[in-house]
């Protein structure tokens, strides 16, 4: 993104003010231009992403899902439980839902996405880690991938502590010796806990709550994790270390990472050479971050003394995997989640966020789009539609053939550079500049690879306006560069497409087209006509819209001066017929015009 802040101060914004009736004139005069606008208030509620239908949704459930979690789903759509779904099955299936939710047993595939026809809008991970879903096809199909990243965090801290401390007296194998009719005290002497060295690998929400308990038991605790902020593990008693560090001088190492290109098989051969001799290892995190094959060597040469495991870089592993089958192994069936608490906790945490992007909310888990909070996020709402509309504009005034490629996005506001949140915008912007031009569907998830597979650069810039911040922006502009306007009047002085909005009690307005002010609400659609200002153009126009009975919403004049070159912009209810856009073209006085959809 490329950004700029400059600093400017602006006059106060022209405001309406005669009101009558639904229809409000304004008269301001701002750059020495003056506008006259005439416009009907008609608040509309407004969806974010367009994931939003009409239809009843319908939901698949793919996995185990508590109760009441099923229970909000079906409260809100069709909802098909089917579990155990061959790879081919979930492809056939997929092309009838809408969402999906799914636990870490299904792989969500490029396929999926593929043979769900674009109709899948969002994937729900019944937990936290997404490494079963294809996060890219996700995105390149606009499909939205949300989890539930807080409910299991206990639980699988807990399984983690459980796994340490039944290792560390072999409480596994001891019970299975004892219902064999053994009694093997020597045999299974364990190891201490207390003032051991603990290493959590991932100080996320699992490894902080692990180290908290480690440190109940009196052991020592270090991390490692390269984004963590040391304030956070320094606030309960971590140190923060060097991965080196970290594995070299502990005696229990416990991971907690995400599994990702960069954690996949960390713990390998070279790894396993610098640990302590005896080191024992606990796994809740993801198998694929552990060489299975380097730990089984690691366990037969006595560097590993022990390893617990709930998780597999195959799971269920093989019957005869010889890491599962290890004597110095305990294993559990990936089970660090499976709480009844946290299983609930779960599905209610997912259904609520895939019924509320299915109805068109931001989600504050997703996973492939921004999160934005919700009071960002109803402070940005009328821009946000203000950015869509802008783009649409912006896009349908650009002569055929003439390929947009280049876009810059100023948005100017009284805020600090790091108090505006502008990916939903830019999002937006982008959405308007290509959906009325390509088949594509543009939504949050997928806007910024659209307009890059496009070849379309987006460039945003700030200016940074003197005055109270009370509202987030003042003015938002687009402008597209090396294009002709099928509207000549839309290109400003400096030879680009420019249209420039402002929101208005809530509702969008087109402020300004090339150099020229305007004020009409961006609701239903607009007619842009560039005249000789004089008496009687509005009702000449408004006379022939009358006679096919469309309604005229807002209409608006921007001049340069008196009686010189002027723009008329038309907001419309109802598409004119060509026959009447014809006729607005043949008043003697018009130069230009063009019909925009919104
Ligand atoms: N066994 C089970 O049933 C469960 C397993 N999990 C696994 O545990 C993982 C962690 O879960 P949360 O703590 O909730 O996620 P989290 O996102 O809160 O924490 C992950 C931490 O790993 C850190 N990290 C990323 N790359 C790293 C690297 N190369 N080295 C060290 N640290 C790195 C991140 O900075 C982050 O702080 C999940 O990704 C999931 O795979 C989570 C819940 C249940
Ligand atoms: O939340 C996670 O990352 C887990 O690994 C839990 O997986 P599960 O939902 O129990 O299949």
């Amino acid at each position: 993104m490329a950004a700029a802040a400059s600093s400017t101060s602006l006059k106060a914004s022209p405001s309406p003010t005669i009101a009558s009736w639904m229809r409000q004139r304004s008269l301001s005069t701002t750059f020495g231009v003056t506008a006259i606008s005439f416009r009907r208030v008609e608040p509309r509620g407004r969806h974010f992403v367009v994931l939003s239908m009409d239809a009843k949704p319908t939901i698949l459930v793919a996995e185990k899902l508590g109760e009441a979690g099923v229970k909000l789903l079906k409260d809100f759509a069709n909802v098909d439980c089917s579990y155990n779904l061959s790879p081919e099955e979930l492809c056939t299936k997929i092309s009838l839902c809408d969402a999906l939710i799914v636990r870490s047993g299904t792989k969500v595939s490029r396929e999926v996405f593929e043979s769900s026809g674009g109709r899948l809008k969002v994937v729900g991970r019944a937990g936290v880690g997404i490494d079963n879903v294809d996060l890219a096809a996700a995105t390149e199909h606009g499909c939205l991938v949300v989890n539930a990243p807080t409910a299991n965090t206990v639980a699988a801290a807990e399984h983690g502590i459980a796994l340490l401390t039944a290792m560390a007296r072999n409480i596994a194998q001891a019970d299975a010796s004892v219902k064999a009719g053994k009694w093997e005290r020597s045999k299974y002497v364990g190891v201490s806990l207390v003032g051991k060295t603990l290493a959590v690998m991932g100080f996320g929400k699992v490894g902080t709550e692990v180290a908290r308990r480690a440190k109940g038991l009196g052991m020592h605790v270090i991390a490692h994790d390269p984004y963590a902020p040391a304030d956070r593990a320094r606030a309960i008693g971590v140190e923060l270390v060097s991965f080196d560090e970290a594995i070299s001088s502990a005696d229990f190492i416990s991971l907690h990472m995400p599994l990702t290109p960069s954690t996949s098989k960390i713990l390998n051969d070279e790894n396993f050479a610098k640990m302590k001799k005896g080191v024992r290892i606990i796994n809740v995190a993801r198998g694929g971050v552990i060489d299975e094959e380097a730990l089984v060597k690691a366990l037969e040469s006595g560097i590993v003394a022990q390893a617990a495991l709930d998780v597999f870089t195959v799971e269920p592993p093989p019957k005869d995997s010889k890491l599962v089958q290890h004597v110095n192994v305990t294993a559990t069936p990936h089970l660090g989640a499976s709480t009844m608490e946290a299983q609930e906790g779960v599905a209610i945490e997912i259904a609520e966020a895939v019924v509320g992007a299915l109805k068109g909310e931001l989600a504050a888990t997703a996973v492939n789009a921004p999160m934005v909070p919700s009071e960002v996020l109803t402070e940005l709402k009328p821009f946000v539609s203000l950015a869509e509309k802008l783009g649409r504009l912006a896009v349908q005034l650009v002569a055929g053939g003439s390929g947009v490629k280049s876009v810059k996005v100023t948005y100017a506001s009284a805020r600090a550079p790091d108090d505006l949140d502008t990916r939903l915008l830019r999002a937006m912007i982008t959405k308007g500049l290509i959906e009325p031009i390509s088949s594509v569907f543009v939504n949050l998830v997928n806007a910024d690879f659209t307009a890059k597979q496009r070849g379309l650069r987006i460039t945003e810039e700030r200016i940074v306006l003197d005055g109270s911040p009370e509202s987030p922006l003042e003015f938002i502009q687009v402008q597209i560069a090396n294009v002709e306007s099928k509207f000549a009047s839309a290109i400003s002085d400096s030879g680009e497409i420019k249209v420039e909005g402002r929101v208005k009690d809530g509702i969008p307005h087109l402020t300004k087209v090339g150099s020229f002010e305007v004020d009409v609400s961006l609701e239903g659609s607009i007619i842009l006509c560039r005249q000789v200002d004089q008496p009687g153009m509005i009702g000449k126009v408004g006379s022939i819209l009358g006679e096919e009975n469309v309604n005229v919403s807002f209409m608006s004049v921007g001049r340069i001066a008196p009686r010189k070159q002027a723009v008329m912009a038309i907001g419309v209810d109802e598409e004119p017929s060509k026959q009447s856009l014809k006729r607005i073209g043949e008043i003697s006085s018009v130069e230009e015009f063009v019909y925009l959809n919104l």
